[in-house]
């Protein structure tokens, strides 16, 4: 509410104002009634009140002029009911805007962990139709929860002031409606949650789907997909349906309920008036009273429901802003380091009892090229993710430039790492935007030049817009190894003391991949590299290889050593270069 307070306060305020003046038309009416029509034979405070201020046979002559009064009410009501509704609705939508801006905030800044249990879909949901949910609630729900109480507040010790015997009958039953809504509104909670997540699943089948839909037409997936989406579907329709039909359940007793009042006030009105103890224009004042207290006891039924799914998206809503951060400053002002990284005996799981690294160790200094190899799921992209912090190491030290990364700044240690991910994303931006992201202040001399050393160059430029040319949602307008350049080109633009390549270059040709690490070959001793690869060719020229395997290093040496000792690396060198007959010799160092 910080910053829209006083916004809802004079919300309060005009909602209290034209509360006030609902209230004096019953009065000016019964007063009229009692004092002019009955010629002033009325005896009640209101007609105490008239006999003080005007005379009789004037105001029995100049009706008008109390029809006049009660429109000049009705119409200072309306203005003020208006003013409430734009002040309320200012606030919730301010309060709505500040709430997903630090949703989102707090969501760039959560840990990986966080992500890997989460559904994007659920999340899409809680960040927007949650904090919807919550709007309405606070621009209507909490001005008319007030209001109902302001009404209440003051209808029943004026409906007591002008008669205790009436007041009594107009409250028999909306005692026992309330304690009615009390159960209503701990069922109609506890189904709004169960419909929330049924809405958050539907988003995610869709979220899902729409990502993968290229692999879904490739498998004809489609019929199995749409039977995949009718489940949740169905599961939201019917939660619906309950919702509903216990809304409608309350909301016919509590009209029933509501509407049996007036009409018990009426007859028994009617049996007083027959008896001589109770005036017309009280009766009148009455069921005009009586009416605006119902209303809200009418409203009372989707205040509370609204009130229920507002809780229910505070609490999903909590759920993420409870999570703690992983830290980081982003102004840190600390040097660029030099890129000297030494792991000793790093064990890692992503979860309890799977072991994803064991005791791993090794040392590049800066400028030194670092190879990674090993069969699928050995953990080398998890060797990655934990270089850049995306998480924590269980145990053993990586050390950067000879402290501890743990005690490091996050955002400083991932500033000094240049990556190329696996499956490199591309935003839905043009081609120089994307490289671009590399590093903001770059000159377009600077892009070019690194757009030329990822070999990408000539084929932005045969796009009609060039490098103005837009990729699509991640990229869908390139190929695999187009997207792959382009990644790369925007890591090496960021001028990092360390270039990390996770399978950077898989999807590119192999005479391409020479171009590439040969312009790469030329930055040695600039940049420490660390480059993961299925294709030897791509990493016989590094300094140092590790072969890893089933989340151990088994092998590590020079890709001479390596050939020269009987195992993994020797093995797969052989086969790749028996499926390559003649293949090219493997480019080195010393090439
Ligand atoms: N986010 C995650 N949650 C749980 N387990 C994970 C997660 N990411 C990876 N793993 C597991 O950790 C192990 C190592 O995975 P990693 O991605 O590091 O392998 P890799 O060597 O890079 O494989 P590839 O060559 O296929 O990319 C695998 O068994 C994988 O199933």
């Amino acid at each position: 509410m910080a910053g829209f307070r006083t916004r809802f306060i004079l919300a309060i305020l005009c909602m209290l104002a034209g509360t006030g003046l609902r209230f004096l038309v019953p009065l000016v009416a019964s007063g009229t009634i009692d004092y002019a029509l009955q010629s002033g034979t009325g005896q009640s405070r209101v007609v105490d009140f008239f006999r003080r201020t005007v005379e009789q046979d004037w105001l029995a002559g100049h009706l008008w002029a109390a029809g006049l009064v009660i429109f000049g009410l009705t119409c200072g009501a309306g203005l003020f009911n208006f003013m409430k509704g734009k002040l309320a609705a200012e606030a919730s939508d301010g309060i709505a805007r500040k709430l997903k801006n630090r949703l989102y905030g707090h969501l760039q800044r959560l840990p990986m962990r966080f992500f890997d249990k989460a559904e994007t879909g659920d999340l899409v949901q809680r960040c927007t139709s949650d904090v919807e949910t919550l709007r309405m609630a606070i621009s209507t729900q909490v001005v008319e929860v007030s209001h109902a109480l302001i009404l209440m507040g003051t209808a029943i010790p004026l409906m007591f002031m002008i008669d205790a015997r009436m007041a009594a009958v107009s409250f028999a039953l909306i005692g026992p409606l309330i304690a009615f809504g009390y159960f209503y509104i701990k069922r109609v909670r506890y189904l709004f949650q169960l419909f929330d997540e049924a809405e958050g699943k539907v988003t995610a089948v869709v979220q899902e789907n729409l990502t993968g839909l290229r692999v879904v037409r490739a498998f004809r997936r489609q019929a199995f997909e749409i039977e995949k989406f009718s489940g949740p579907n169905q599961n939201y329709r019917d939660l619906g349906l309950r919702l509903i039909r216990l809304m409608a359940i309350y909301w016919s007793i509590s009209d029933f309920v509501a509407l049996s009042q007036n009409a018990l006030v009426l007859g028994i009105g009617l049996h007083f008036i027959s008896s001589g103890s109770l005036t017309v224009g009280t009766l009148f004042a009455f069921i005009m009273l009586l009416n605006l207290v119902l209303w809200p006891v009418r409203q009372m039924g989707r205040t509370l429901t609204e009130l229920g799914k507002s809780t229910v998206a505070i609490g999903r809503i909590e759920e993420i802003l409870e999570e703690a951060e992983e830290g980081g400053t982003p102004d840190h002002g600390l040097p660029t380091g030099r890129g000297h990284i030494l792991a000793r005996d790093v064990t890692f799981s992503h979860q309890e009892g799977q072991v994803a690294l064991e005791k791993v160790s090794f040392e590049v200094r800066p400028g030194e090229t670092l190879a990674i190899l090993g069969p699928s799921g050995s953990g080398k992209s998890t060797l990655i993710h934990l270089l850049l912090r995306l998480y924590d190491y269980q145990s053993g030290s990586i050390q950067f430039d000879g402290v501890e990364m743990k005690e490091l700044d996050r955002i400083w240690c991932r500033e000094q790492f240049a990556t190329v991910m696996q499956e490199p994303f591309l935003f839905s931006k043009s081609i120089i935007e994307n490289i671009r992201l590399g590093r903001p202040s770059a000159r377009e001399k600077e892009i070019t030049r690194v757009a030329q050393m990822a070999h990408i160059h000539e084929t932005i430029h045969s796009f009609p817009s060039g490098y103005k040319t837009l990729v699509g949602e991640r990229g869908v307008t390139l190929s695999g190894g187009q997207r792959q350049r382009v990644a790369l080109a925007r890591a090496l633009l960021r001028e990092a003391p360390v270039l990390l390549l996770d399978d950077a270059l898989s999807a590119v040709d192999t005479e391409t991949e020479e171009i590439i690490l040969d312009a790469l070959r030329k930055r040695h001793g600039k940049m420490t590299t660390i480059v993961i690869a299925h294709r030897l060719s791509t990493l016989s020229h590094a300094d140092r290889v590790i072969v890893m395997d089933q989340g151990k290093i088994v092998e590590s040496g020079t890709h001479e050593e390596l050939c020269r000792s009987d195992g993994l690396y020797r093995r797969l060198w052989h086969i790749q270069n028996k499926e390559e007959p003649g293949g090219m010799e493997p480019f080195t160092m010393k090439n």
